[in-house]
């Protein structure tokens, strides 16, 4: 049986955790739960799962609990994430907030031992050089949750890192993906969230229409697999079905398929190294699907991609620029503060003024952080 923290509990990856924990009584069992504001989402997974202890945003959210009846043990902000994310009776953290406010409980979990599986891509775009050393000095393995990265992952088993010519992430074009940069002037939220394969949390399915999302997975991939930039190539593929592939030495492909449900990827990166049934996915059928479309990716068309490969390759502090930039820029855009287009301005500027710093300790890259949202609304107040 493990014991599972689970941080972003009533997000969408949350809340798919919990269906796969659902589904594996005998297998998985719920220590703490972590979440922001949502009470209504989280009583029921609450009065269901009866956690130890329950973490909430702050004093606010815990009293809004307390309200309702709950009488638990009830934590508050990153500090009680951090609580939960490295106690004694967790084996594993899943952790699935959004954004790098996800950061310190990762680091605090691998120092603590913790398997870790990662939905919270901006942990390792922000600070990848921190997780993975971090990983490495403890000997942790970090199993990927997104689902290009579970994908390579499981088409990397059994084979050999230096056998690989190059990885080859997906990309479903997003909301937007039929539309010229001249049609996306004047573009609205609710436009921009309708994602044509996935049903997400707002901030990501911003940075699939972006292609922001594909820039955060190359970083990504880049530190999950040890692989340089060079060796990272995205190709747009609409129907979401091959969730990543690898190209061998030997021009041999492995490819990974599958039906777009989260709960897979979530399940593997629980099970792992074993598999369990998920009878609740729909299981893929390629006679019904008939055909599968692959475009280059179109760099001008997606700046956002471009920028990212460009401070991935710049290392130090970009990435964390433009992280940090990106989140406050897509939060301006879904409360309607600014355009869609102006979310890569906002980013560009960001990572046009910054002074990269190499080699940066986490009290640098949190600094960073704060320091460039602040910049980023300075542009639009
Ligand atoms: N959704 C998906 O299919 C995929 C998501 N990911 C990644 O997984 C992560 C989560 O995404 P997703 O589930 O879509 O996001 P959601 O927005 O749906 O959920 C985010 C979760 O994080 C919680 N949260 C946000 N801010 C804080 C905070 N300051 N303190 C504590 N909790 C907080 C939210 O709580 P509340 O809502 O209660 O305030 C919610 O539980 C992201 O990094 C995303 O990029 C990766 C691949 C696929
Ligand atoms: C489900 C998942 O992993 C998302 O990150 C997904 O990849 C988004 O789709 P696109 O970024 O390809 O539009
Ligand atoms: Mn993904």
């Amino acid at each position: 049986m493990k014991q599972i923290t689970l941080l972003g509990a009533t997000g969408s990856i949350g809340l798919q955790t919990a269906d796969v924990i659902r589904n594996h009584p005998e297998q998985f069992s719920l220590f703490a739960l972590a979440f922001g504001q949502n009470v209504e989402k989280a009583l029921p997974l609450i009065h269901e799962f009866e956690p130890e202890i329950v973490v909430v945003h702050d004093e606010v959210v815990k009293s809004k609990l307390q309200v309702q009846g709950y009488r638990g043990q009830i934590y508050t902000g990153l500090d009680g994430m951090y609580e939960v994310a490295t106690h004694d009776k967790v084996d594993v953290v899943v952790n699935a907030v959004m954004g790098s406010v996800g950061l310190s409980s990762t680091l605090g979990a691998i120092e603590a031992g913790k398997q870790i599986a990662l939905a919270n891509k901006e942990t390792l775009v922000t600070a990848g050089h921190l997780v993975m050393d971090a990983a490495k000095r403890h000997n942790i393995s970090i199993l990927p949750v997104d689902s290009e990265h579970s994908a390579i992952f499981q088409c990397l088993n059994g084979e050999s890192m230096k056998d690989v010519n190059k990885m080859i992430l997906t990309a479903s074009g997003g909301s937007f993906r039929d539309k010229t940069r001249e049609q996306l002037q004047g573009v609205t939220v609710k436009d921009a969230l309708n994602h044509p394969n996935w049903s997400m949390g707002a901030k990501i399915t911003i940075d699939s229409a972006t292609m922001m999302n594909k820039g955060l997975e190359v970083i990504e991939a880049h530190w999950l697999f040890n692989i340089p930039y060079d060796q990272i190539e995205v190709i747009q593929h609409r129907e979401s079905v091959i969730h990543s592939m690898i190209e061998f030495v030997d021009k041999s492909v492995i490819a990974q398929l599958g039906t777009p449900d989260m709960r897979v990827p979530i399940q593997y990166a629980l099970s792992y190294p074993n598999r369990l049934e998920l009878h609740q996915t729909k299981t893929l059928d390629l006679i019904e699907i008939g055909a599968l479309h692959f475009q280059k990716m179109d760099m001008d068309r997606f700046p956002c991609l471009k920028l990212a490969y460009e401070a991935g390759r710049i290392g130090g502090t970009m990435p964390t620029v433009l992280n940090a930039a990106n989140e406050q820029a897509v939060d301006l855009f879904l409360k309607g503060k600014v355009s869609f287009l102006s979310i890569e301005e906002l980013i560009e500027r960001a990572l046009q003024s910054h002074e990269v710093l190499e080699l940066p300790n986490l009290e640098t890259i949190l600094r960073v952080d704060q320091e460039t949202r602040e910049l980023v609304k300075s542009y639009v107040f």
